[in-house]
């Protein structure tokens, strides 16, 4: 058993989103690893990383990935920091997994960090620990830039979001992953892709 789609991206390319409305589209469950992690905690992510700091978050969260991809045969969304594990990426190897790209700028509007910057308070300050103090913006460029290379590396189909609406995006993945499944070769990790314009 293997799942059918695994998404990755930094926060606010649409893991939750996407993965969600994908499953649905694929008639599918859905795993999401933050959610997991949660779950089994029973406190929120941001209680972890306070009380027992990121590195012990990245070992539950790794145990939950590992867990996650043996066990489902849905669409798993992992959380934006999840692909700095080497040990994860290795398991990432010969499955389907989809980079969900995005601008710094517009992942800045869809975190709420560019509303908070202007005095908006969003909601969800608490969620995304490592995007709080003085220079969330700074953080957030930074993070993706660093992290770019690791998506990459372990994607098999990069899309890019910007501009895009979810229910697009949405199709154009799940005709993809049908039609790569319907393949001679039948290997859903087997071909590699990418949908859309970068715009970074
Ligand atoms: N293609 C899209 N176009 C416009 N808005 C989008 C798109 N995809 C997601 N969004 C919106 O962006 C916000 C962030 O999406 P979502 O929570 O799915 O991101 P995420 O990758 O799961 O983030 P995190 O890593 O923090 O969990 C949500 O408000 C969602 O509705
Ligand atoms: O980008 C990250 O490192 C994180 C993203 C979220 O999905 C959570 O997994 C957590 O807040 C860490
Ligand atoms: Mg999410």
């Amino acid at each position: 058993m293997a799942p059918r789609a695994v998404m990755v991206g930094p926060p606010g390319a649409g893991k939750s989103t996407i993965g969600r409305r994908l499953a649905s589209a694929l008639g599918v469950g859905i795993v999401d690893t933050d959610s997991e992690v949660e779950r089994r905690e029973g406190r929120p992510i941001r209680e972890i990383f306070a009380a027992d700091g990121e590195a012990a978050f990245r070992r539950i969260e790794e145990d939950v990935v590992r867990e996650s991809l043996q066990r489902s045969d849905g669409v798993v969304s992992l959380g934006g920091g999840a692909v700095l594990s080497a040990r994860t990426r290795a398991l990432l190897r010969g499955h389907a997994v989809v980079f969900l790209d995005i601008s710094a700028h517009e992942g800045l509007l869809r975190t709420g960090i560019a509303g908070r910057l202007r005095g908006h308070p969003g909601k969800d300050d608490e969620t995304r620990p490592l995007l709080q103090g003085d220079d969330p913006a700074g953080r957030y460029r930074e993070l993706i830039r660093e992290r770019r290379p690791l998506y990459e590396e372990v994607a098999t189909l990069v899309v890019h979001t910007d501009r895009r609406s979810p229910g697009k995006v949405v199709r154009e993945i799940a005709g993809l992953i049908e039609s790569t499944e319907t393949d001679a070769a039948g290997h859903a990790g087997g071909q590699h892709g990418t949908i859309g314009e970068q715009h970074h």
